[in-house]
Parts: structure tokens; sequence; C-alpha cells
């Protein structure tokens, strides 16, 4: 459960059960100070801050944003660029505390936020994967466990003492992605992450995903800008725009609705 510093308070795991719930944002509202001039330097900075010339204005990524999604649900994120669905993701994985509002969540979360974020490039794929795996909470030997799997979903196998900075994004992502799915987590956060993989990766990926779902009943939110993709493999969605939560329902429903606004 995450902290939250104002006055909705997130539900606990008793409470979310009782609702069925994996996920509740309740009324979230994301503010970003953002420099109102360029400065390029630490140097600019220091002068701008040493003249009190350093200036923010606020920016609202998030406008009192409030949806459910229930254990087991496949949940997609559409809206146009810089709307805030990967502010929202991240919001629910706990990498950003909202400004104001309560997300409470379920379970174990794999956020597959920032592929391979979490790995150091000068290091080779073999050492990123434990590295990884200690990241994500998972012990030495489970990874000793699960590491021939890792390396074979992600079909690294000739190129594993190779430092990751040689390593190309779609096979990071491979990598990232293959290691966070490794164990069977509660909820799937995706963000965009499969769309540096190629169509063949993309397809393992989906298959990865489906699999989690029917078997084990993972909760899935999704961002990717293939309404098609969305499609394929949410059954709800949710259309955040410019901030607004604009649409919450079936996936063909909210996809054809957004579809005809770019028409
Ligand atoms: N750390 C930050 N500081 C300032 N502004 C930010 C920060 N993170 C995001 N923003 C702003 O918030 C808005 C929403 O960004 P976000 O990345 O959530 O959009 P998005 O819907 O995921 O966009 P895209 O489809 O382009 O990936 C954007 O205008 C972005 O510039």
């Amino acid at each position: 459960m995450k902290k939250n510093k104002n006055t909705i308070r997130p539900l606990n795991a008793a409470e979310m059960d009782a609702l069925d719930l994996a996920v509740k944002v309740d009324d979230v509202t994301m503010v970003f100070n953002m420099a109102s001039q360029q400065l390029n330097s630490f140097k600019e900075y220091f002068i701008a801050f040493a003249k009190r010339e350093l200036f923010f204005k606020e920016f609202v990524a998030l406008d009192s944003v409030s949806f459910e999604v229930r254990k087991g649900d496949v949940y997609g994120i559409v809206g146009t660029n810089g709307s805030g669905k990967s502010t929202m993701l991240k919001i629910v994985a706990g990498v950003l505390d909202p400004t104001k509002g309560a997300c409470s969540i379920n379970g174990n979360i794999a956020p597959l936020i920032e592929l391979g974020a979490g790995f150091d490039l000068e290091l080779s794929a073999r050492e990123n994967i434990y590295l990884n795996g200690a990241l994500l909470g998972y012990r030495k030997q489970y990874i000793d466990e699960h590491f021939e799997e890792i390396v074979d979903f992600a079909e690294v196998r000739d190129f594993l003492e190779l430092p990751m900075k040689n390593y190309s994004s779609g096979m990071i992502a491979r990598v990232a992605f293959s290691v966070a799915t490794v164990i069977v987590p509660d909820i799937l956060i995706v963000d965009e992450a499969l769309s540096v993989g190629d169509m063949f990766f993309q397809e393992k990926c989906e298959k990865r995903i489906s699999e989690l779902i029917e078997e084990h009943n993972t909760t899935v939110l999704f961002v990717s800008h293939s309404i098609e993709q969305v499609e394929r493999v949410c059954d709800k969605a949710i259309w955040i725009e410019k901030g607004h939560l604009r649409m919450n329902g079936p996936v063909e429903e909210v996809c054809a609705a957004y579809r005809s606004m770019r028409e």
C-alpha cells in the first residue's frame, strides 16, 4: 500500500479484497513543477537561483481521475501524446506519489515501465539479470533456478557476456520483459514496453500476457498507441485526454469513441 499525503485514504488489502479490487484510483491529481525558462547547465541554474530568477509553473498532468480495476481485469489506457497515461501507470506502480487523491493496490506488481531503467549498461546481460531480479525482489536462488528460462524467453543466449550498452533497445526490452514476468505477478503494468520489440517478440509477449491472464487471473494495465493491440489484449479500457478521464468502459466502446475523435 502506498503512502499518501492527503485526505483521501488508500484502502488496505482486506478492504480491497472485500470489493474484489486490484487497483483503485481515487480522485488522483498530479501536478508537476516545470521550469519556466530553459537552463542548460548547472551554472545557469545556480546563477538563476542566486538572482532569485528561478521560476516554475505548474502543470496539471492528471486532474481528479478515478477508476477501479477488478481482479483479473485487463485494462487498456488510451489517449493522445502527453495525456497522462504513463504518469497514471507510474502512480499505480508507486514510482510517483500523487499530488492529491489516493491509489490503492492489492497484490504484488510487475511494472514494465521504462524498460531497462534498472539495468547497469556497463554490465553484461548475465549480471543484469541478477541485478534486475534483485531489484524486483527475487532471491539469487530463484534467479539461479529460472536463469535458463529467462535467457530462452529473451533469446539472448549468444550475447549473455556482452555489456548491455552494446544491446539494441529491443534486446534490452526482451531481457527486461523476461525477468519481470518470470514470476506470476498479481498485477502486470505494461507501458509501451513491447513497442521496441520486433513483431515476433511482441507476439511472444502477448502470448505470455494471455497465459498470465488465463491461467493465473493476473490483472493487467496496458498502455499502447496501437489501438488494435489494446483491442486484442484488453477487455476494458479508459481514455485519458489532456489529464482528464474521458471514458471508462468495454474496450470496443472506448476504442471506437477514441478512433472517432481522431477521424
Ligand atoms: N517529471 C515530469 N516533470 C514535468 N512534467 C512531466 C513529468 N512527467 C510527465 N510530465 C508531463 O506530463 C504530461 C503527461 O505525460 P505522460 O508521459 O504521462 O503522457 P502520455 O500520455 O504517457 O504520453 P505519450 O503517449 O506521449 O507517451 C506531459 O505533458 C509531460 O510533459
